[in-house]
C-alpha cells in the first residue's frame, strides 16, 4: 500500500522511521565473537554482517535476493551545455537494459539480482532549474510514489541506480543547496573544462533562483532535482519502511538519498555505501552523510554499478556469518 499522496504525507512518513532489531543485532554479535577467527579479523565483513542483522532482524542474515532498480529520467538543464552526451541517450540506454545490453544487466546476473528500470517520463524533461522549479509538487510527488512503490518489500537488499542525461548537474545542485560550499560538479559522462564551467554556472544559477528554498530539503528536492532523483529518495525511504538494507551506489543515488539525511539525522542508516565513484566530489558527499564505501574501482558509470558489485561483498560477509562453524563446534582453541 502506498502511504502517501502528498508531500505532507511523505514529510510524516519521516517522522515515524523504524530503528534495527536490538535483539538480532546483539544475536548476531554474539554469534560473531564465537567464529573461528581472530576477534575482528574479517574487518568490515563484520560489521556489515551485524548491519544486515539488525535491519533483517534476524541473527542469521541473507543476502541471496537482492534487487536493483534503475530509474530514468530527462533533464531540461541539459539546455545549459551541461553533458558530453544528447539527452537522446537516456531512453536509448533504457532500450539497451531492456535488452540485457548494459553493464548493470551483467553485474546484476553475476549477482542472482533481481533487475527492474522504471523510465519516469522520459518525453517530458523537468524544466530547466535555472529558468524555474525543475517539477511541480505534483510532479516530485507522483515521482516519489514511482520510487516507493517500486520497492520489493521481500527482497534481502536493494539497490537503487540511475540513468539520466545531465543528472551529475542535477546532483551537484542538490548537494550544493543541502549542505553549501562549491566545486559540486565534476566531469560525468567526460566533459571538458569548458563543460564544467557551464554545469558549475548553472549551479550556482539555480542557487541564487531557488535561494527561498535551500533550507528545506523536499522543496530543494522539487526546485532543484529530477524525476529519477526523486524515485530514488521515495525508494531509499520505501527500503527504511521495510526494513530492507540499501547499497548506496555514486553520486547522483548519494545526493537523492541526502535529501533523506537532511530531513532527519540518521535517516540513512539502513545504508552502506557500496562504492567512491570517480565524480571529484562524491568523496565528500559520502563523507557528509557519514558513510565510508566499500569498494573504490574508479567507476563513474551510474547504474547503479557500483552498488551491485558491493552485493558481492555483502554476501561474502553474510556467508562467512551464517556459514562458519564457532570455535566449539570446530573444536578449536579460543584465543586470551
Ligand atoms: O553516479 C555517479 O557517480 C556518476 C558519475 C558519472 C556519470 N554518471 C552517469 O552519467 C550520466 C550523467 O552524466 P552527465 O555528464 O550527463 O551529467 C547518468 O546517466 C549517470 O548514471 C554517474
Ligand atoms: C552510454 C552511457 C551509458 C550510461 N549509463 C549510465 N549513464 C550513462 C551515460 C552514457 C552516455
Amino acid at each position: 500500500m502506498m502511504p502517501f499522496q502528498t508531500l505532507a504525507e511523505f514529510r510524516s512518513l519521516l517522522d515515524r522511521l523504524p530503528t534495527p532489531d536490538a535483539a538480532a543485532l546483539a544475536g548476531a554479535g554474539a554469534r560473531n565473537g564465537q567464529l573461528t577467527k581472530p576477534p575482528g579479523a574479517l574487518g568490515r565483513l563484520e560489521q556489515v554482517a551485524l548491519w544486515l542483522a539488525g535491519w533483517q532482524g534476524t541473527d542469521k542474515p541473507h543476502a541471496g535476493r537482492p534487487q536493483i532498480v534503475i530509474f530514468a529520467g530527462n533533464h531540461g538543464v541539459t539546455a545549459q551545455g551541461v553533458s558530453a552526451f544528447p539527452p537522446e541517450v537516456t531512453v536509448q540506454m533504457v532500450a539497451n537494459f531492456a535488452h540485457g545490453g548494459a553493464a548493470i544487466n551483467q553485474l546484476a546476473k553475476a549477482f542472482g539480482a533481481k533487475l527492474d528500470v522504471v523510465p519516469l517520463e522520459l518525453e517530458r524533461p523537468t524544466a530547466d532549474f535555472t529558468q524555474g522549479p525543475a517539477m511541480t509538487e505534483a510532479e516530485v510527488v507522483a515521482a516519489l510514489r514511482a520510487g516507493y512503490g517500486a520497492v520489493d518489500p521481500e527482497a534481502d537488499l536493494f539497490v537503487a541506480g540511475e540513468m539520466g542525461i545531465g543528472n551529475t548537474t542535477v546532483a551537484a545542485a542538490l548537494a550544493a543547496a543541502l549542505y553549501g560550499g562549491t566545486g559540486w560538479a565534476g566531469r560525468g559522462t567526460g566533459v571538458d573544462d569548458a563543460g564544467l564551467g557551464r554545469k558549475e554556472a548553472a549551479v550556482a544559477a539555480g542557487l541564487a533562483r531557488h535561494a527561498a528554498v535551500l533550507g528545506d530539503p523536499l522543496e530543494v528536492l522539487r526546485c532543484l532535482g529530477g524525476r529519477e532523483l526523486a524515485a530514488m529518495t521515495g525508494a531509499i525511504l520505501a527500503a527504511r519502511m521495510h526494513r530492507v538494507p540499501v547499497i548506496l551506489d555514486g553520486f547522483v543515488v548519494c545526493a537523492a538519498a541526502a535529501v533523506l539525511e537532511r530531513s532527519v539525522p540518521g535517516a540513512l542508516d539502513h545504508c552502506i555505501a557500496g562504492h567512491q565513484s570517480a565524480e571529484g566530489a562524491h568523496p565528500r558527499l559520502l563523507e557528509r552523510l557519514g558513510k565510508e564505501p566499500l569498494l573504490s574501482l574508479g567507476l563513474r558509470l551510474g547504474e547503479g554499478s557500483g552498488a551491485a558489485l558491493a552485493i558481492g561483498v555483502v554476501q561474502g560477509a553474510v556467508a562467512c556469518h551464517s556459514g562458519m562453524a564457532t570455535f566449539a563446534e570446530a573444536g578449536v582453541a579460543a584465543g586470551s
